[in-house]
């Protein structure tokens, strides 16, 4: 399950590891941002211990529920990562007081005294149980000992070209010039995939706008929504626009898109990536907005909500996800509601596709029935063309079976 280390461990990187862990276990904060903001701060970091303490990390939160079983609920991201060391065979106790671990010995007694058997099958898939039962519910217990397997891999390096500046065949072949590996997306047409990480600031073809990071099923996702040149289309979750992006490629820069969001914060990451991409005539507007939305109510061809979710088909990159709070029916809830004012938008015969990347049912399917139950003048689309397992609607991607993350997308249609 651990990945070999890439280098000798120094006190250096143990503190650096520990206190994002720290961060991402006890203070409920994002691994990749804690990892960035980290090596912001420490620009000294060579490439080579950077890759060490996000091994280091990520290792870690594949491993999170077994861990959390051993270490207890209240312990700190010394003590996970030191049970890591441990449990994996990198570190003994004298490797990890060397490093700086006060509590070595206590830890290593904690693992000795752990009965690994009266672990549940669930701990050891690194699945929370209320999600590992819905799972096996839903997809039966093959399948979620498959899907689970899946989400505890590293994920590769998708990239979307951006179709407005470059075709596949030219970023293949800057790619190839610059000495890097890359193949095809197999799912999507716009779809790099590179096996191998790189600092993607360094590369041309990035810098020029010409690709943007995007796993390939949020390449599909996007698609989903079959935008046109020429549409009025909103993207009514935009954060800092992945999606919208892609929206906007579709169509080729002509049209009317907009792309919405309660977070500022976020919206305002999307103009400077616009810019980059030669995306012009993008509009913002950050919601709740009743004004807004009543003045474009039944004016917009094609919507797509791209919902808050508990993110559990993106475990593979997203993997501290698994520990946090679940409250489903909340989530439901508020999915629900932001659908049906996205809904208020289309116009007839329009197009909504309702979307997360969750692989729970009660986020997707439920939300979905209990909206049309309250809209009977939406229905499911019947023109979603009907070309690949990946293309279907609704479109449900699995990372064991597609090998992208896991989402769910469902195209409706205005009567
Ligand atoms: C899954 S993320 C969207 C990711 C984005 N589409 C992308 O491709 O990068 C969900 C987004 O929904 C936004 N959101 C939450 N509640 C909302 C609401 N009531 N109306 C609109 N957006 C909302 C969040 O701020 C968040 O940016």
């Amino acid at each position: 399950m651990s990945a070999p280390l890439p280098g000798p461990l120094r006190p250096p990187q143990w503190r650096a590891a520990a206190g994002v862990l720290q961060q991402v276990l006890n203070e409920a904060r994002a691994a990749d941002l804690c990892l960035q903001q980290h090596f912001a701060q420490h620009r000294q970091m060579g490439s080579r211990d950077r890759r060490l303490v996000s091994t280091l990390v990520y290792g870690v939160l594949r491993d999170a529920m077994r861990l959390r079983a051993i270490a207890g609920e209240a312990a700190s991201g010394e003590a996970w990562l030191a049970l890591h060391l441990l449990a994996a065979g990198q570190a003994d106790t004298a490797t990890l007081a060397a490093l700086g671990c006060a509590e070595a010995a206590r830890w290593q007694q904690r693992l000795q005294d752990f009965d690994e058997a009266g672990l549940s099958e669930a701990a050891r898939a690194n699945v929370p149980e209320p999600v590992w039962a819905l799972w096996c519910e839903q997809y039966g217990r093959t399948q979620t000992r498959a899907l689970a397997a899946a989400l505890n891999q590293e994920a590769p390096v998708d990239l979307r070209v951006n179709t407005l500046k470059a075709s596949r065949a030219q970023v293949l072949a800057a790619l190839q010039a610059a000495g890097i590996e890359a193949q095809a997306g197999a799912l999507s047409e716009d779809c790099v995939r590179l096996p191998r990480r790189v600092a993607l600031q360094t590369l041309d073809c990035y810098r020029q706008g010409w690709v943007e990071p995007q796993d390939q099923g949020s390449q599909l996702l996007a698609r989903h929504l079959g935008a046109q040149p020429g549409e009025r289309i909103a993207d009514y979750c935009a954060g800092a626009g992945g999606k919208t992006l892609a929206i906007g490629a579709a169509m080729a820069g002509r049209g009317e898109l907009w792309a919405l969001d309660v977070d500022a914060a976020r919206l305002r990451r999307l103009p400077p990536r616009a810019e980059r991409a030669a995306l012009a005539g993008l509009q913002l507007r950050q919601l709740p907005d009743a004004e807004w939305l009543l003045a474009q109510a039944g004016s917009f061809d094609a919507v797509l909500v791209d919902a808050p979710c508990s993110g559990s088909g993106t475990w593979r990159r997203n993997p501290e996800l698994r520990l946090r709070a679940l409250d489903l029916p909340a989530l439901a809830a508020r999915q629900l509601a932001i659908l049906c004012d996205a809904a208020t938008l289309l116009r007839s015969g329009g197009r909504l596709v309702y979307a997360t990347c969750s692989l729970l049912a009660a986020e997707n399917e439920a939300v979905i029935q209990a909206f049309c139950a309250g809209h009977p003048d939406f229905m499911p689309d019947p023109d979603v063309p009907d070309a690949s397992p990946a293309q279907r609607n609704p479109l449900r991607l699995l990372p064991q079976l597609h090998g992208c993350d896991g989402f769910f997308a469902m195209r409706l249609r205005r009567r």
